[in-house]
Order: structure tokens, then C-alpha cells, then sequence
């Protein structure tokens, strides 16, 4: 297999190529552009139009979809899978991969749309880095742009797949891609309605791209993923770099549950109280009039809305940042 192949060692090595370009034997090239992040361009010849941005390791501890973009990119070095697709594979924060931790000091995926111009560290460096990357990668005219952000949670979840698809003013959700995520085996979809400061939304609302954070199931360490399957998605990937994905089935969006967000819960001090225990899974239902959460100045936060459900509970957040997402049922 080729070196290059090995990005995932190389990166949480620390490692940088000595080659920075190689070809496999039909001519798929690779190219090492920076720690964490390769590009694949088809063979001569063989280019569908299609670009494909993976990322994974914005969260160094989410390690399931760090391992599946690792097997794609091996399958492709040794020959085995052809891309007909520019591919940009990005490991987000290689030393959170190191260590084996979310973040280091700040949350890279607190970080884009310019939000890293306002902090400081190589979390806030690497954030700018990751949004040039990804600039140039979709600054090509007349080609479909597709982001998946890939992610594990914190807390296990009563819809184990689910997606969050960004907001931008005057886009609609494409249902076209809501059902390419059905196929994938995403079970729920959040529609946001603003526009956010992650990865998945930079993409979407300032590159054009279609995009979205794929939530993959519980975090847990490298070589301790096998309870999440990630076939279906896998079949997908491989089919939309191979330029065959299957054609879409009358099933359409079947099954997919759509949710938008009621509130977000944004922590504004220390004296933020979040009254769920850890053991509360995501898409936990929750009864008008429940106490969610308490804050500095008498601030309630309690359910109003029918249906509601709470998505990515977390009281250690830093403050001003959203501590929990309750979302409501929704038809497109
Ligand atoms: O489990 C959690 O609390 C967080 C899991 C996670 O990292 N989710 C992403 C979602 C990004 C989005 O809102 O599109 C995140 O919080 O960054
Ligand atoms: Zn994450």
C-alpha cells in the first residue's frame, strides 16, 4: 500500500510524509497537505464531478469515524476502492487524537465562521487552517460540494444516527440529500433554523456545499467501535467516491425522523445547574413544566413545548456556550 495510505498513523505520530504526492498503479493520485489532511484526485479520465470533504477528530476522542475514514483511505491506496470523486480526508485535531481527548484548551467546532479570528491557541490556528483547506478544496466552479462531518456523542442516544443539517439564509433542505442520509442509515435529522459556528455549518452557508455533522454513536477509544455499525454509511461513502452510488429507491426519506430546534440552553456562568443526570440519553423525552436547568440571576430553563426532546445535554461546557439543544418534532 501506498505510504500515504497510512494517514492516520502518520498523524497521530506526528509524522510528516517525506513524499508528499503519490500514485496508485491506475493513477489515483494522493496528496499529504497538511497534518491530518490528504487529497485524492480521480484518475485522468475517470472524474465524476464530485466533491467529497470527510472529516472526523474535530473531537480527538471520537474515534469510530476517525477508524471508518481510515479504511476508505487504505482501501484506495492499495488499489482497491477507484475514486471518481475529489476526496478531501481531514483528521480535525491531531493532538486531541494524541492524547485521546475532546479538545485541548478550546472546541474547534466552537471555532469556524471566523470564530477563531477572536481566540487564541493552535486550537483556534488549526480551525483557520481547516476552513482554508476546505475553501480551496470547493473553489472549483460547476461541481456538487458535499460535507460530512462526522462526530460521536458524549451520552449514549434513543436514535442511535442522527444528523444535524446547517442553516443558511435563502437555502432550502434538500430532500434529495435527506434521503441519500436514509440510505446512509441516518434515522433522525435536525434541521437548524440559524446559521451555527461548527465545521459542518462554515461549509454549508460560506463554500455552497451540502453539509452536515453525522452523530455515529457513542464516543469511545480506537479498537473499541465495534458495537456502532456503520455499514450502511460505509456502502454509501464508498459508492459516492466510486461515482456508483445506488440509484435513489422510492423509499425516498422512509423512516427518516425530522426534528427542529425549540431552544437552545446556552450556559452563561458557574452557577449554570443542569438538572439531568449523566445517565439521560440523547432524545430523552421530556414533560412540559420539567426543570431542565438553572443559571445566575433567577434564569429557568423549563420545558414548555409538547414532545420536546434534549439533545447534547453537557453542563461542563464553557460558558456562553450551548449546554443542550431541546428539539421538536417537525414535517418538511
Ligand atoms: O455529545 C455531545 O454532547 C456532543 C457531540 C458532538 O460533538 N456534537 C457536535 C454537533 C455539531 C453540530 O451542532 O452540528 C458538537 O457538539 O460539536
Ligand atoms: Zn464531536
Amino acid at each position: 500500500m501506498l505510504a500515504l495510505g497510512r494517514l492516520l498513523d502518520l498523524t497521530l505520530a506526528g509524522r510528516e510524509p517525506t513524499e508528499k504526492i503519490q500514485l496508485t498503479a491506475d493513477g489515483t493520485r494522493l496528496h499529504w497537505l497538511a497534518e491530518g489532511a490528504l487529497e485524492v484526485t480521480p484518475a485522468s479520465g475517470c472524474d465524476s464531478g464530485f466533491d467529497l470533504l470527510l472529516s472526523a477528530g474535530i473531537h480527538g476522542n471520537e474515534t469510530a469515524p476517525i477508524e471508518l475514514l481510515d479504511q476508505l483511505l487504505q482501501r484506495i491506496a492499495r488499489g482497491q476502492l477507484k475514486p471518481a470523486a475529489r476526496v478531501l480526508f481531514m483528521f480535525g485535531n491531531p493532538e486531541a487524537m494524541r492524547r485521546g481527548e475532546r479538545y485541548l484548551e478550546h472546541d474547534i467546532n466552537r471555532l469556524f465562521c471566523g470564530r477563531h479570528e477572536d481566540g487564541s491557541g493552535s486550537e483556534a490556528l488549526r480551525a483557520s487552517e481547516l476552513e482554508r483547506l476546505a475553501a480551496v478544496f470547493f473553489s472549483r466552479d460547476g461541481r456538487q460540494r458535499l460535507h460530512y462531518d462526522l462526530h460521536t456523542a458524549i451520552r449514549g442516544s434513543k436514535i442511535e444516527q442522527f444528523a444535524l443539517y446547517p442553516w443558511s439564509e435563502g437555502r432550502q433542505h434538500s430532500r434529495a440529500e435527506l434521503a441519500r442520509l436514509r440510505r446512509a442509515g441516518i434515522d433522525a435529522v435536525l434541521l437548524q433554523s440559524k446559521t451555527g459556528i461548527t465545521f459542518s455549518s462554515y461549509t454549508y452557508s460560506q463554500l455552497g456545499a451540502e453539509a452536515f455533522t453525522l452523530e455515529l454513536g457513542k464516543a469511545r477509544p480506537f479498537g473499541q467501535n465495534q458495537a456502532v455499525n456503520l455499514q450502511r454509511l460505509e456502502a454509501l461513502l464508498e459508492g459516492l467516491i466510486a461515482g456508483a452510488e445506488s440509484a435513489p429507491d422510492e423509499a425516498g426519506m422512509d423512516g427518516l425522523q425530522l426534528f427542529a430546534v425549540s431552544r437552545e440552553v446556552i450556559k452563561h456562568s458557574d452557577h449554570f445547574r443542569l438538572h439531568l443526570d449523566d445517565a439521560v440519553d440523547n432524545f430523552t423525552e421530556l414533560q412540559p413544566g420539567y426543570l431542565l436547568a438553572e443559571d445566575i440571576g433567577g434564569t429557568r430553563w423549563i420545558v414548555e413545548e409538547q414532545g420536546a426532546r434534549i439533545i447534547f445535554p453537557n453542563p461542563r461546557v464553557k460558558n456562553g456556550l450551548r449546554a443542550g439543544i431541546l428539539v421538536v418534532p417537525v414535517e418538511l
